[in-house]
């Protein structure tokens, strides 16, 4: 019996050309002043930090980790600290009501069905556990937050490792067959499955036809066993 459901963003909750159309391009405008004005808080020097040690360029200057940092965007990488600081230049967008954080019609209704039926509802996104509030706090029908328990990021490891899934099974507190993964990545389904956990693929776009995951186009579809 399913007693936890942990959702994907990108792809699963919303669509994809929001996070890669609105949200990148928001964060690559505003990266360079974002980082030269902001240096000193802890959590920006934090991010930064494990940006040079990711690069391994310890000593890098605010103009080499700016450019570090657009590499980074470019190839799309789920680097902490670069997650870290997307979320922080996000959040004036939503505040200033620039963009909305986008979410597909059939995935309210679901997740509140969901949580009638008791169901524990968590979020799993590359994105940061703070740029994950921010989506589902100013999404396009409000504030959505309360429905869930709980968020991880990459903090608890890559999308791709199974070892992210367990551990994310240990803070939940329940056992992989109680949990349902949704995705739109079969990698991701993949290291689900092989923790143990029950999975659904999103299919918002073409079919994945090497996928051995049960597809569905809408959470309307997701059946839970
Ligand atoms: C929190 S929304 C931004 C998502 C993001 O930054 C990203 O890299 C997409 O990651 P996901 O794991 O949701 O595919
Ligand atoms: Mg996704």
């Amino acid at each position: 019996m399913i007693r936890a459901i942990v959702t994907d963003i990108e792809g699963t909750t919303s669509d994809i050309r929001f996070v890669h159309e609105v949200l990148f391009p928001y964060a690559r405008q505003h990266l360079a002043a974002f980082i030269r004005a902001q240096q000193h808080q802890p959590e920006v020097r934090a991010a930064l930090d494990a940006v040079r040690a990711e690069a391994q360029q310890p000593d890098a200057d605010l103009a080499a980790l700016t450019q570090i940092l657009l590499g980074f965007m470019d190839e799309d990488r789920k680097s902490t600290g670069l997650k870290a600081l997307q979320g922080m230049i996000w959040r004036d967008g939503y505040v200033n009501g620039r963009f909305t954080g986008h979410l597909y019609p059939d995935v309210l209704p679901a997740l509140r069905a969901w949580r009638e039926q008791g169901i524990q509802l968590y979020v799993y996104s590359s994105g940061s556990v703070a740029a994950q509030k921010l989506l589902f706090g100013y999404s396009d029908e409000g504030d959505i937050t309360d429905l869930f328990s709980g968020y991880f990021d990459t903090r608890v490891g890559a999308k791709r490792e199974v070892a992210s899934y367990r551990t994310i099974a240990d803070q939940t507190g329940l056992p992989a067959e109680q949990l349902l993964f949704l995705s739109d990545i079969r990698q991701e389904l993949d290291a689900a499955a092989e923790a143990g956990w029950n999975t659904v693929q999103l299919i918002r776009g073409p079919a994945d036809s090497d996928s051995r995951h049960h597809p569905v186009n809408t959470f309307s579809g997701v059946v839970l066993a």
